[in-house]
């Protein structure tokens, strides 16, 4: 567990671990510390003939020059000061604890994030969105819990251990009585509760994924589910899950309290057997030996929380292991890492030889060759599921063929020219996805804004007019998936942006399919006059669509025919 969880800090991260562990060992000396010194005021408080008869005592009392009682009263104000000065450093600890888990949570969300968006198109289309989801929100704050679980587990074993020390040399033999009655009472919660917590940890993590399958599947596809009226049947899927959910938790809260419980009965039954035994041994009463009393009081009132923290935490790390283990497989993933070699278009783009098939899947073409001069417009056919979408990703430089090679005016095609490959294309997808924001801000799509261009594409995609009418201009907030507009306005925005950033390739998938046959016509003729001198990749399931193409390829088993 713990090489899983080195592996995903960073080496800040550690150095800052390290740094809490010595400040915890620390903090675990200063309370020993503390409630040691208990005794020997409790004892000089009660009996001030110490100060005559200790040879310490004596050559202190000469020094100070003053009344024993002084010296009691001046030692208690010490003492207040040294607990005021303890109290504050340990929220300081608790300070630093909680920066360093929960602070985490934001350097390894942002990590999750950043793994997901640099691993290849390939791997990404075999992930489930909502199962990112749930990584980056759910289960990266398991983690930081966790996290801070560990610290405080180890923290508290330090402060056991010293107390533990101290009980030892103040009476042995009631603390390896006291020993063995712990440590026989934290087995049996650790072996009754561990398995308990486990299963709830693994159900938690089940519900979780489906909770979120649930919420990304129905919000998605709204418009279905309330044609339908299926909303009763969602809402029982998704009452099921939150109360698998739920119950795992209470299941772990539940079972958090009874350490808690069970030790502090336990530690009223030791402490009077404690009382019964010193009672037994001196067969009189104890005001003698009132101040040993105190101590293993105090140091059983520091224990019990410390032994009840530790188990509890015991339980958070199991109850969160899937958690570690989740985010262990998510920063194992390989990374598509992008050189930026520079790479020219000038002459042509040739396919060689391509053959590609998705992992575990027969090929879908095999041996493939076709050439693409620049500036020409070529358009693919072909029945649905024949590869078109595929053989288009490859050209886009997603996906790399398994065998032959895409090259650009002779030059392969390869991870280190891939990223300056991919600025040069502008691409238009089937399904169009519009965030919540701006005309403006979903045209220029991350990039910084220049209204120039900006207003150029908005009137070579033919916005201008819709634009102009809008109160706020293209400043006009779209709704989220653009639900504020039509679907032909969602697709001139689509082009606009395919265009803001003047790309030397356009690339169509199916882009106009959602339209009618006329706007289709209208928005295809205008793509046609912008992308005059541009190269134009087009999949069309209309013929109508492709009329000015100078090229076109039907693709069927898996080899490319050319139309005439
Ligand atoms: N990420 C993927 N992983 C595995 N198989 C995939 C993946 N994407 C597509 N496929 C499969 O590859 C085949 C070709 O899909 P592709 O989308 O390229 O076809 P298409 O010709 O564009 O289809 P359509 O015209 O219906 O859009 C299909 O059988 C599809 O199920």
């Amino acid at each position: 567990m713990l090489k899983r969880l080195f592996f995903i800090l960073s080496k800040e991260d550690k150095k800052f671990l390290f740094s809490l562990l010595f400040f915890s060992v620390l903090i675990s000396f200063i309370e020993s510390f503390a409630i040691s010194l208990v005794m020997p005021f409790i004892t000089l408080a009660s009996d001030f003939s110490y100060f005559d008869r200790n040879h310490y005592l004596i050559e202190i009392k000469n020094y100070l020059a003053l009344p024993t009682f002084k010296i009691i009263v001046y030692f208690g104000f010490v003492l207040i000061i040294f607990y005021v000065l303890r109290a504050l450093l340990n929220s300081y600890y608790f300070h630093l604890l909680a920066k360093f888990s929960k602070g985490r949570y934001h350097n390894i969300a942002y990590k999750v994030f950043a793994k997901f968006l640099n691993i290849n198109y390939e791997n990404f289309t075999q992930k489930n969105q909502s199962e990112i989801l749930k990584s980056i929100t759910g289960e990266v704050y398991n983690l930081s819990t966790m996290i801070s679980s560990f610290l405080l587990m180890m923290s508290e074993i330090f402060v056991v251990i010293l107390l533990y020390v101290l009980m030892l040399l103040i009476n042995y033999k009631i603390t390896l009585f006291l020993s063995i009655f712990m440590v026989f009472n934290a087995l049996i919660l650790i072996k009754i509760l561990s398995p308990i917590i486990k299963k709830a940890g693994l159900r938690r993590e089940e519900a979780m994924k489906n909770f979120f399958e649930i919420l990304n599947t129905n919000l998605n596809n709204f418009k279905l589910i309330k044609l339908k009226t299926k909303e009763d049947g969602i809402l029982n899927l998704f009452k099921a899950q939150s109360e698998a959910f739920a119950k795992a938790n209470i299941t772990n809260e539940s079972m958090s309290a009874i350490p808690r419980i069970y030790l502090e009965g336990v530690g009223f039954c030791i402490l009077v057997f404690i009382v019964i035994f010193l009672v037994l041994k001196n067969e009189s009463d104890i005001s003698s030996i009132l101040a040993t009393i105190s101590i293993f009081v105090l140091a059983l009132y520091r224990l019990m929380p410390s032994a009840n923290r530790i188990i509890t935490s015991y339980h958070d790390l199991i109850y969160y292991r899937s958690s570690l283990d989740i985010i262990y497989q998510i920063f194992k993933q390989e990374e598509e890492n992008l050189g930026d070699e520079e790479i020219s278009f000038k002459k042509e783009l040739r396919l060689e030889n391509l053959s590609f098939g998705y992992k575990g899947k027969k090929n879908l073409f095999n041996g493939l060759n076709l050439e693409i001069k620049k500036g020409e417009k070529i358009a693919f056919i072909g029945e649905s599921g024949c590869g078109k979408s595929t053989l288009v990703d490859i050209i886009l430089g997603l996906l790399s063929p398994k065998e032959g090679r895409v090259l650009v005016d002779g030059v392969e095609l390869n991870s280190k020219n891939a990223k300056k490959y991919r600025q040069k294309i502008g691409y238009i997808p089937q399904n169009i996805y519009l965030f919540n924001d701006s005309i403006a801000k979903n045209i220029s799509f991350g990039d910084e804004i220049d209204e120039e261009r900006l207003f150029r594409v908005i009137k070579q995609a033919n916005l201008e007019h819709f634009i102009k009418h809008l109160p706020d201009g293209i400043w006009t907030k779209v709704g989220d998936g653009g639900s504020n507009l039509s679907g032909g306005q969602k697709q001139r925005i689509a082009i606009a942006r395919a265009l803001y950033l003047e790309p030397e390739i356009l690339v169509l998938d199916e882009a106009t399919s959602a339209l009618d046959t006329k706007s289709e016509a209208k928005i295809m003729d205008e793509i046609y006059k912008i992308s005059k001198d541009k190269t134009m990749i087009i999949i069309a399931h209309r013929l109508s669509t492709i009329t000015n193409c100078d090229s076109i390829y039907r693709l069927e088993h898996g080899g490319l025919i050319k139309e005439d």
